[in-house]
């Protein structure tokens, strides 16, 4: 069955609907143009767009409202030119209170549904590094814009995390089983190009403007078609993942408390977080 689909019926109020533009000190902040009825979400969370539970929140909450708003299309960007998003915030796995790891997990599934299941066209613009929770919001996404001399991949077993079988399946989407497989396996940091050699990006841009470019042109591509047969065929293709995610989540919940929870893990942790800034020092 559909989860949801672009109601025709309803296109007359997006065409009253302005520019909507979130407050400065938003972790999300999002601007709609009144003309091509396309939002440009922006992930706001100095320094690197880590993935808190208060910033996964407020991707949710932006995603459904403008499910409700009836856009016509989404490019997800990052307000730093250097780091897209750096995945999950790492403080979160930390020593941490159970409840709240738990709702970090259960947020992240639902960032990962309502991104992937939105009934209009996503392009990530993906101006900056994209490891681990980084590159799960761009393969999320439709279409993937990539500017030069970044990374992206998923790095999750390089860090002793295990990658879940509802990530598994967007990255065997985009790239391919055989591909999907090795590379999740090893860790695999891709740089732009070779992540555009091996289709886990779709197009290159020199910078930021270029970028967008490309991200409006492929929207563009969508402007003549009929919204309802485009969002119901996306639909018919993605929410069979989306109900197998939702059927096995407070499995996988329980798999990363026992695996955060895990000594070794923490100890790994503490480890890989002084060598970030070791890093910096240098
Ligand atoms: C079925 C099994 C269930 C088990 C489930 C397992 C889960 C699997 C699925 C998804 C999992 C996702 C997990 C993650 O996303 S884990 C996070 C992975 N992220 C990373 O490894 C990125 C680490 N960061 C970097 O590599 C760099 O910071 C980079 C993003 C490239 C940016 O570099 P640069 O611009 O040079 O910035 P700095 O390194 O100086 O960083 C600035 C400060 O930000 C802090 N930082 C960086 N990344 C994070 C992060 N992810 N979380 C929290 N904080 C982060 C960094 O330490 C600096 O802090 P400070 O200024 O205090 O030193």
């Amino acid at each position: 069955m559909l989860r949801k689909i672009f109601n025709p019926a309803r296109l007359s109020r997006f065409q009253r609907t302005m520019v909507t533009v979130s407050s400065s000190d938003a972790l999300v902040s999002t601007e709609v143009d009144d003309k091509t009825g396309y939002a440009t979400v922006t992930l706001n969370r100095a320094p690197v767009n880590s993935l808190s539970l208060e910033l996964m929140t407020e991707i949710v909450k932006t995603v459904d409202e403008l499910e409700r708003s009836n856009i016509r299309g989404m490019v997800l960007t990052s307000f730093s030119n250097k780091v897209f998003c750096a995945g999950l915030d790492i403080m979160e796995m930390v020593n941490p209170d159970l409840d709240r790891l738990r709702a970090v997990w259960t947020r992240l599934q639902d960032t990962w549904a309502s991104l992937y299941g939105t009934s209009f066209p996503t392009v990530a613009l993906i101006n900056g590094h994209a490891p681990a929770g980084g590159c799960l919001l761009a393969l999320c996404c439709e279409y993937r814009v990539m500017c030069n001399n970044f990374n992206i991949g998923l790095n999750e077993t390089q860090l002793g995390l295990a990658v879940p079988p509802w990530l598994q399946g967007t990255m065997r989407q985009t790239i391919g089983t055989r591909e999907a497989e090795i590379h999740c396996i090893k860790g695999t940091m891709f740089n732009s190009q070779d992540a555009l050699k091996i289709g886990l990006v779709d197009e290159l841009a020199a910078e930021n403007g270029e970028a967008m470019q490309r991200a409006l042109h492929y929207l563009n591509t969508f402007k003549q078609m009929s919204p309802y047969a485009r969002s119901a065929t996306k639909l018919l293709m993605r929410n069979k993942d989306i109900e197998d995610m939702k059927r096995g989540r407070k499995e996988d919940v329980e798999r990363f408390v026992e695996n955060v929870m895990n000594s070794d893990f923490q100890n790994g942790l503490t480890v890989y977080l002084q060598s970030l800034k070791n890093r910096k020092n240098k």
